[in-house]
């Protein structure tokens, strides 16, 4: 039996520059097994900035990262997701003229592709077929598994991405806006559906919608100019003077108003 690490993901003192600004600034976060966390924060706070160095896309200027009690920092988007941590692709990314079904059991291919030795992906290979099943019947797009991709509706695409994203059986997703451009009962149920199908694995959202943060999210970090100043539960980040008055407040009146205007 192999140990399990205390945390899924630690951030230690990251900080990242472009050029001669500092956008990352000494950023600390230890997500444990199976948490749900949701980072928020103001526009140019460096939430993206930090999904992509998360995901290797850039290296950090200093300090660590690491994934599993392993650092990551450096390494390849390729070589972080081999170590287990996937990132949710935009829906553009989809094969738009292969079936749902092809879709899926590209990704399940994919993954076991550098995963196995040759012989073991030959004996898989029967598995695939059942395997990419199963993961639509999570998705609830079993029915659509012979549609093309490109006939999907939004939500439907927005679902397959997901299912692509978990497919090679990462412990660590990272998912990037994952209801956006959904309307209120879409964003309802899709965020129930990444529930079921990212049980038992960490999960990192990036979000700027509150109803989702709150629905979704186990905690809460929140980055404010480049650093995470607070990560605790919904409740405690709600209460939390510091976050009222650096970011939160002033949102929530915002979605609150713009709530009582759509109801
Ligand atoms: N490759 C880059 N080169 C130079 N500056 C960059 C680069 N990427 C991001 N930045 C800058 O870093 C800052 C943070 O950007 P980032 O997109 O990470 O913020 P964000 O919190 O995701 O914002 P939003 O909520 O608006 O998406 C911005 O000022 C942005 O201009």
């Amino acid at each position: 039996m192999s140990h399990q690490p205390e945390f899924a993901l630690e951030l230690l003192d990251v900080r990242k520059r472009f050029g001669k600004s500092e956008i990352i600034r000494g950023a600390q976060l230890q997500v444990r097994p199976g948490e749900r966390v949701a980072i928020i924060g103001p526009n140019g706070a460096g939430k993206s900035t930090l999904f992509n160095l998360i995901s290797g896309r850039f290296a950090p200027s200093s300090g660590e990262i690491r994934l599993q009690g392993q650092r990551i920092d450096g390494l390849k988007p390729y070589e972080i997701n081999r170590r287990g941590l996937s990132r949710s692709f935009q829906v553009s990314n989809l094969f738009t003229r292969l079936s749902v079904f092809e879709n899926i059991r590209c990704a399940l291919l994919w993954s076991m592709g550098h995963r196995y030795a040759f012989w073991r992906f030959l004996a898989d290979l029967e598995d695939v077929n059942e395997r990419a099943d199963q993961l639509l019947e999570m998705l609830h797009l079993d029915k659509r598994r012979d549609v093309l991709a490109m006939n999907l509706t939004y939500a439907e695409a927005r679902a397959l991405e997901i299912g692509i994203t978990i497919a090679g059986g990462s412990s660590v997703i990272l998912l990037d806006e994952p209801t956006a451009g959904m309307s209120k009962s879409e964003t309802k149920r899709f965020i129930q559906l990444i529930r079921e199908v990212t049980v038992g694995k960490t999960l990192l959202t990036v979000e700027h919608d509150m109803g989702v943060v709150f629905g979704l999210a186990d905690k809460i970090a929140v980055l404010v100019y480049g650093e995470v100043i607070a990560f605790d539960t919904p409740e405690a980040v709600r209460a939390n003077a510091r976050v009222q008055e650096a970011y939160l407040g002033s949102v929530l009146a915002e979605q609150q108003v713009a709530g009582a205007h759509t109801a």
